[in-house]
């Protein structure tokens, strides 16, 4: 369904399409078809709150550094797929509806199985990313649908870039108390102090978050992030090493960003044929 006023449209992105996503209150969202991958939010008066690497791969097969990658249906390589983070982030979508409505401009992205997904994971799904703008929040939706005959579990997460000043001065609030896998240390802790800090490379998975409210706060900015039907956060930044070793990242970058991710890593979830799961991520500035 077209929007009213076409306040939506889809548009060229570092010459690939996309869907660009505006409400009524100027605030705005783009999507590329290439994964469903969100690569910018930009509040209704505000500034850009995603980080996208300037030097991101856009191509066939590449996924893209930054924004919002869709990982499904295998979270790394925690599974037997030999595809870090799945398969849809680098596959064509669909755009199965574009609207206005209630002063939100809403896009919703559809992918099916097919032949060549089959070949990499054998299961029949269809997935849905709904993606909601206006004011100052944005609501990130991905639904999964078992449209096989048989049951299948997977892992799957919004990998949320978000732009900050100085990843060095920020503070994330809201996981006190909160047990979580640390990879770099390969280790598992319990975060004792409600405020985490950047100092370097950091790569959590914070499990069983339930429904709180997580707060990253920079001076003079803050984003207030929730979610549901996913139950863990997974939080990384490269540092300084892993960030040189990135071919598709500035140096320097790692400054610029915080991944603070809604997941369901730890429990896989569980589908029947014809059932449904949704999870969401919800911002706020
Ligand atoms: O480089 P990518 O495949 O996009 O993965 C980037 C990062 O994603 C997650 O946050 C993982 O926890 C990290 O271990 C991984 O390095």
């Amino acid at each position: 369904m077209q929007g009213s006023a076409s306040v939506t449209s889809l548009v060229d992105f570092q010459g690939h399409p996309a869907l660009r996503l505006r409400a009524p209150d100027g605030a705005q969202a783009t999507v590329l078809l290439h994964g469903a991958h969100l690569v910018s939010w930009i509040p209704a008066g505000g500034e850009e709150q995603l980080y996208l690497s300037p030097t991101a791969r856009y191509g066939d097969g590449q996924a893209v550094r930054g924004g919002v990658p869709v990982v499904f249906p295998q979270f790394n390589l925690r599974g037997p797929l030999p595809h870090k983070h799945g398969f849809v982030r680098t596959r064509a979508w669909s755009v199965a509806e574009q609207v206005v409505r209630a002063g939100c401009a809403i896009g919703v992205m559809r992918l099916e199985s097919d032949a060549a997904t089959r070949a990499l994971w054998p299961h029949d799904f269809a997935l849905e990313l709904t993606v909601i703008v206006s004011g100052r929040e944005l609501e990130i939706e991905l639904s999964v649908t078992n449209t096989g005959t048989e049951a299948f579990e997977f892992t799957s997460a919004l990998h949320t870039y978000l732009r900050c000043h100085d990843a060095l001065r920020l503070q994330l609030e809201g996981l006190q108390d909160v047990g979580y896998e640390d990879a770099v240390l390969g280790e598992v802790h319990t975060q004792w102090g409600d405020v985490l800090t950047v100092v370097g490379e950091l790569d959590r998975i914070y499990r069983q978050v339930g429904g709180r409210t997580l707060t990253l706060r920079e001076l003079g900015h803050r984003v207030h992030l929730q979610q549901t039907g996913f139950e863990d956060v997974v939080v990384w930044n490269p540092g300084d090493e892993k960030c040189a070793a990135l071919p598709d990242m500035p140096d320097a970058d790692w400054r610029q960003m915080l991944c603070v991710e809604a997941a369901s890593i730890t429990e896989p979830v569980w589908l029947e044929p014809g059932a449904e799961w949704a999870g969401m991520q919800q911002l706020q500035c």
